[in-house]
């Protein structure tokens, strides 16, 4: 099976491989850039799900040789409780509808939230904050603010298997 993943971001494509390993499902990973066409830092879930599936979908139409397209997308989303952060993904496949999962999310301080709100991305401010250059390929903001115990690629591992898991049920039961 190919899969191809809308993005270069090593955080997401390292999530999508490691997922396969640790299912045992022999696959190639291939990536291409895709894009989201949305915002550069989406501000709502629904923003941020509308990422995920114009990576899904762009991606599987580029590459033909693709049997389905993986698209993870990060974003912020306000709640009563604060700003927090959100991921989605979605799975594309020819002539099916696509597949969407949710990732785990946490609250932002009140001073990266603040400087979001004023209209910076998530990326640099992290950078700024840890000190560090590319951490949203590395740890990510989860991994900052969980103190390293769950990282970008678990996230995004996570949201991955809950759209393999999904995309493997509705297989079986078309069988
Ligand atoms: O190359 P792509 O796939 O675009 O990867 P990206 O790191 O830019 O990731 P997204 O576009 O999905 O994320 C949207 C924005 O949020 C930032 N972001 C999201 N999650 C992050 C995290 O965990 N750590 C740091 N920045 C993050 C990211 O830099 C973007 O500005
Ligand atoms: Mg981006």
């Amino acid at each position: 099976m190919i899969i191809a993943i809308g993005s270069k971001n090593k955080a997401k494509i390292k999530a999508v491989e490691n997922t396969f390993r640790e299912l045992n499902m022999e696959v190639s990973v291939l990536s291409l850039e895709s894009p989201s066409g949305v915002s550069p830092q989406p501000f709502s879930d629904e923003e941020t799900m509308k990422g995920a599936a114009n990576r899904a979908e762009f991606c599987l139409h580029q590459m033909e040789e693709a049997d389905i397209a993986i698209g993870l997308e990060g974003g912020v989303t306000e709640t009563p409780f604060g700003l927090f952060l959100c991921n989605w993904g979605a799975l594309a496949e020819s002539g099916k509808e696509t597949l969407f999962a949710g990732g785990a999310r946490i609250k932002l301080p009140g001073d990266i939230a603040e400087r979001l709100r004023a209209g910076e991305e998530l990326g640099p401010v992290m950078d700024a904050y840890s000190k560090m250059q590319g951490i949203r390929h590395k740890e990510g903001a989860i991994g900052v603010f969980t103190h390293g115990l769950v990282d970008r690629a678990a996230m995004f591992s996570h949201i991955t298997k809950l759209l393999i898991g999904q995309y493997e049920k509705l297989k079986g039961s078309s069988n």
